[in-house]
């Protein structure tokens, strides 16, 4: 059995295991419409009328993880299942653990709370299921429509409209008409929103099928504009298809696609993702390709291989490729005035031919060059070291001790007569 339809199984067995018990139980949420997608699932939820200390008297191994809002999480071999109490929320910091719960016995009045009609559905282990939003209609005619009053449920958490916009991207679905006047009348409450939050949404926008949908309508709907913390340069302005994203299979290549499409240098990339509260790393790996990008902007010669090269070494190897790749999915963020006849995939080959990209791959090491040359140690070494890289990526210089020497002897010599 394919593992999807294995998980989906083990789910509909701990449902079973619930009614067996005299409780009420369904799979709920993501994983349903997920499944009558025809998408991969993530994780199952179940929705019971079990109060948490039954479920958990109920499985051999259960872990406690959100006892207060109802939910408990039962581990079955490798899988997860995420069994919560039939409940109703009035207020929310946190999706997965809103402020304020009270457990209620029908489960209509658990979908009720929910945030969109395709997320309210609940699927029975009889294989019948319970939609009184016309969820499944919703599926079938690829609309995005909220659980009753717009308002209301934007009000209840207003990450939700950033949630509407990812599932419209993301099954490329429209957002009917109520939902997006939910949105342009309430979005200054995303400035609620932690910015964690954002970011994470955010992030799964463009890791997923169509970010241009997402960005487009982000920026039709001012969204961003309402966030805790202001985000600038504003998102850019992208037409036409999805290809390009396609051809970026990382998502941190393609946070870096949009800030360099939407002009930021590397201190606005910086600043953008350590807002979203992004990891230092993946700051860092956004923020020297836009400090690639200045580099060889600033310029004023054409970019030759000699130029090109220095910004490779100088932001790495790593930056430079991924600079490329950027630039074949989105040919205007390389906006370099490169020598005649030389562009982005010169560059490649030139990337490709380079014998050494650090220092540390030389074949001579500073405190030799301090013998050699009878200097005294200081910062000379490491500028020494740049210059002989720099003619070793531009293959003047052979990276063999013997020649390292020699021209670092030459080149001392000749500053000394
Ligand atoms: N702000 C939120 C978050 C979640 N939910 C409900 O809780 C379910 C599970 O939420 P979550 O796991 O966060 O999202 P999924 O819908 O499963 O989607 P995905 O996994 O793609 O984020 C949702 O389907 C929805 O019914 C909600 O009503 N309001």
């Amino acid at each position: 059995m394919p593992r999807q339809e294995a998980i989906w199984e083990e789910g509909i067995r701990v449902a079973s295991a619930l009614e067996a018990a005299g409780h009420e139980a369904y799979l709920v949420g993501g994983c349903v419409r997920d499944r009558l997608l025809g998408r991969e699932l993530h994780d199952i939820d179940i929705a019971t009328s079990a109060l948490p200390e039954q479920v958990m008297a109920l499985f051999p191994k259960v872990v406690p993880t959100g006892l207060p809002h109802g939910t408990v999480t039962v581990l079955i071999g490798e899988s997860a299942f995420e069994v919560t109490t039939f409940r109703h929320e009035t207020s929310y910091s946190d999706s997965r653990h809103p402020d304020e719960v009270a457990f209620v016995r029908d489960v209509k009045e658990d979908l009720a709370r929910r945030d969109f009609t395709v997320n309210a559905i609940a699927y029975g282990t009889n294989g019948v299921m319970i939609d009184p939003f016309g969820g499944q209609e919703d599926l079938k005619r690829r609309i995005v429509r909220c659980v009753g009053a717009a308002g209301e449920r934007f009000g209840e958490d207003a990450l939700r409209m950033l949630r509407g916009i990812r599932f419209a991207a993301e099954f490329d679905f429209e957002i009917d008409e109520e939902a997006w006047r939910g949105i342009l009348s309430q979005r200054e409450r995303l400035q609620r929103i932690a910015m964690e939050r954002v970011g994470s949404e955010l992030d799964k926008m463009l890791a997923g099928l169509h970010p241009s949908k997402a960005i487009r309508l982000l920026r039709t709907s001012g969204l961003l504009a309402h966030a805790k913390e202001s985000l600038y340069p504003p998102l850019p302005a992208i037409e036409g298809t999805e290809a390009g994203w396609h051809r970026l299979d990382r998502v941190e290549l393609r946070w870096a696609a949009v800030l360099l499409l939407a002009g930021a240098d590397s201190a606005q990339a910086d600043d953008w993702l350590r807002k979203l509260k992004f990891s230092s790393r993946r700051v860092a790996e956004v923020s020297a390709i836009a400090a690639l990008r200045g580099y060889l902007d600033e310029s004023r010669k054409p970019i030759d291989r000699e130029r090109w090269t220095a910004a490779v070494l100088r932001y790495g190897v790593k930056s430079a490729a991924d600079y490329i790749a950027i630039a074949r999915a989105f040919p205007s963020v390389d906006r370099s005035q490169w020598d005649s006849g030389v562009g982005i995939e010169r560059a490649d080959v030139w990337l490709r031919e380079m014998s050494a990209a650090t220092v540390k791959e030389l074949a001579v090491r500073g405190d030799e060059l301090v013998r050699l040359l009878g200097r005294e140690a200081g910062p000379w070494i490491s500028e020494e070291l740049n210059r002989l890289l720099l003619l070793v990526a531009l293959n003047k210089l052979k990276n063999e001790a013997q020649a390292l020497k020699a021209e670092a002897k030459r080149h001392w010599t000749d500053q000394n007569v």
